[in-house]
């Protein structure tokens, strides 16, 4: 059990030593939890509940390598909040994924699923692995250990994992398949983003991305036509972002991924982008746009900057150079506490992790819901549903801020963190 004290008013990121890129996130995500808290005027007692995860494990996992080798990793899952709802979000494989990290994911979630009005807490999972390193085989060995010894915690009832960083539809239906072997028959509903066989849902690839979309459509106000778009990260939500704000007539100019960066002025041929993506392993080289660094994509002058890859990419230092008017957060907790702070006196309107890409959770529990009730909405009914909840949290978030002075960010973790504390309030945990 990772114990938290209660979060102090500066980010303990500023001692001495550097900070885990992990660490730094949970400081990050302690701050805005501080800030929401003080505007509520919490008390000690409440924000000791809120800033501590309900549990937490944490799991060594032996990998097998093919030439025999012995490799022993280790892996997370942390429920943060549960008051709400049953626990819910991603997991994530990747070399620098700590407790830290994956414990500030999981308090993300669970502000992110208060103000969508879902009923869910929140989750995270992650493996401090590379899955790029490893064989499919070593992968799969990978995920049932991980799902093994994760097993007493999740459940249909209890805590759905979906994919993130570095994990996909296949990672889902080993989980499926280890957790339905142990459980001695099949669980469909162990996992949410699986593929269509089995148990998988059509709708949950791309919905964090449809999200994204309805987020910038409704920041920019009037018409999208010709509004130019940067995206950093191309993978599971960068990538259908792009796709979906092209779609909706923007001009999507720029890209990332690990392998670099590629501009054309005129628009990117999106589709024939990820071609050349999936085929050569990313978007570097790519014949039909010019390259520029990863850095440089973070400071085009667009209409609208897309982080859709990892936590800390704007910083107090870069941000300064940003010159988009409109930031829309794909990613969970790109921006740092003190880059909020340059964009806010820059006057860039940034639209926060927990309302920007909310539409992954939302769509997992539109899912959730057609199982419950044993119906089946139209693919057109989930996106109109979608949209809703999106743009309903959107307006609530933007008429708050409005009403206080404060951003989006602050406002979205007034609301959120507003509506977990009063369940507490509800059940009686706290007086
Ligand atoms: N998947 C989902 O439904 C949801 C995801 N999120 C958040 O969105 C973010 C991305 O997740 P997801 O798309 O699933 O992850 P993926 O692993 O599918 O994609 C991540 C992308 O980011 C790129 N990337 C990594 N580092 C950099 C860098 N320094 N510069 C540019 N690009 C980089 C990767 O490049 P490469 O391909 O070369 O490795 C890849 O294209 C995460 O913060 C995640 O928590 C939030 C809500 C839901
Ligand atoms: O669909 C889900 O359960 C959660 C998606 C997720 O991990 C996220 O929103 O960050």
């Amino acid at each position: 059990m990772t114990t938290l004290t209660v979060p102090s008013k500066t980010p303990a990121a500023t001692a001495t030593a550097p900070a885990s890129p992990g660490r730094q996130a949970l400081d990050s995500a302690l701050f805005r939890l501080d800030q929401a808290a003080d505007r509520l005027e919490l008390d000690d007692n409440l924000r000791a509940m809120l800033a501590t995860p309900r549990r937490s494990l944490t799991v060594s996992v032996p990998v097998r390598r093919e030439d025999g080798r012995m490799d022993v990793v280790q892996g997370f899952r942390v429920q943060h909040n549960t008051t709400r709802g049953p626990a819910k979000g991603g997991i994530r494989f990747h070399p620098r994924t700590d407790v830290h990290e994956v414990t500030a994911l999981a308090m993300g979630m669970t502000w992110k699923c208060a103000l969508a009005g879902i009923p869910y807490g929140g989750a995270k999972g992650g493996v401090s692995v590379d899955p790029a390193s490893l064989s499919a085989r070593e992968l799969e060995r990978v995920t049932r250990r991980y799902v093994n010894e994760v097993l007493p915690i999740i459940g249909p009832e209890r805590d759905v994992p979906t994919p993130d960083v570095g994990t996909d539809e296949r990672t889902m239906a080993w989980i499926m398949d280890t957790y339905s072997v142990n459980a001695g028959y099949p669980v469909p509903g162990v996992t949410i983003g699986g593929p269509v066989t089995p148990g998988g849902a059509p709708d949950r690839a791309g919905a964090t991305s449809r999200g994204v979309r309805v987020a910038a459509l409704r920041a920019l106000g009037g018409s999208p036509e010709g509004r130019t778009v940067a995206i950093q990260g191309f993978g599971k939500v960068g990538a259908p972002a792009a796709r979906y704000l092209a779609d909706a007539g923007c001009l999507v100019v720029a890209v990332s991924d690990r392998t670099g960066a590629v501009i054309d002025r005129s628009g990117l041929d999106v589709d024939d982008l990820r071609a050349w993506s999936e085929e050569t392993g990313g978007v570097r080289g790519y014949r039909r746009a010019d390259a520029l660094s990863q850095e440089e994509l973070l400071e085009l002058d667009v209409d609208v900057l897309v982080p859709a890859a990892m936590e800390g990419a704007i910083t107090e230092e870069n941000a300064t150079r940003v010159r988009a008017g409109l930031v829309v957060e794909g990613a969970s907790s790109p921006t740092t506490p003190g880059a909020d702070r340059v964009l806010a006196d820059a006057g860039v309107t940034v639209v926060p992790d927990i309302l920007a890409n909310a539409g992954g959770v939302i769509v997992s529990y539109l899912e959730w819901l057609q199982d419950m009730q044993a119906r089946s909405w139209s693919a057109r009914e989930v996106d109109a549903r979608l949209r809703g909840i999106v743009e309903d949290a959107f307006d609530t978030t933007a008429q708050v801020a409005a009403e206080c002075g404060i951003t989006l960010r602050q406002a979205a973790h007034v609301i959120g963190v507003g509506r977990v504390a009063e369940a507490h309030r509800a059940r009686g945990l706290h007086s």
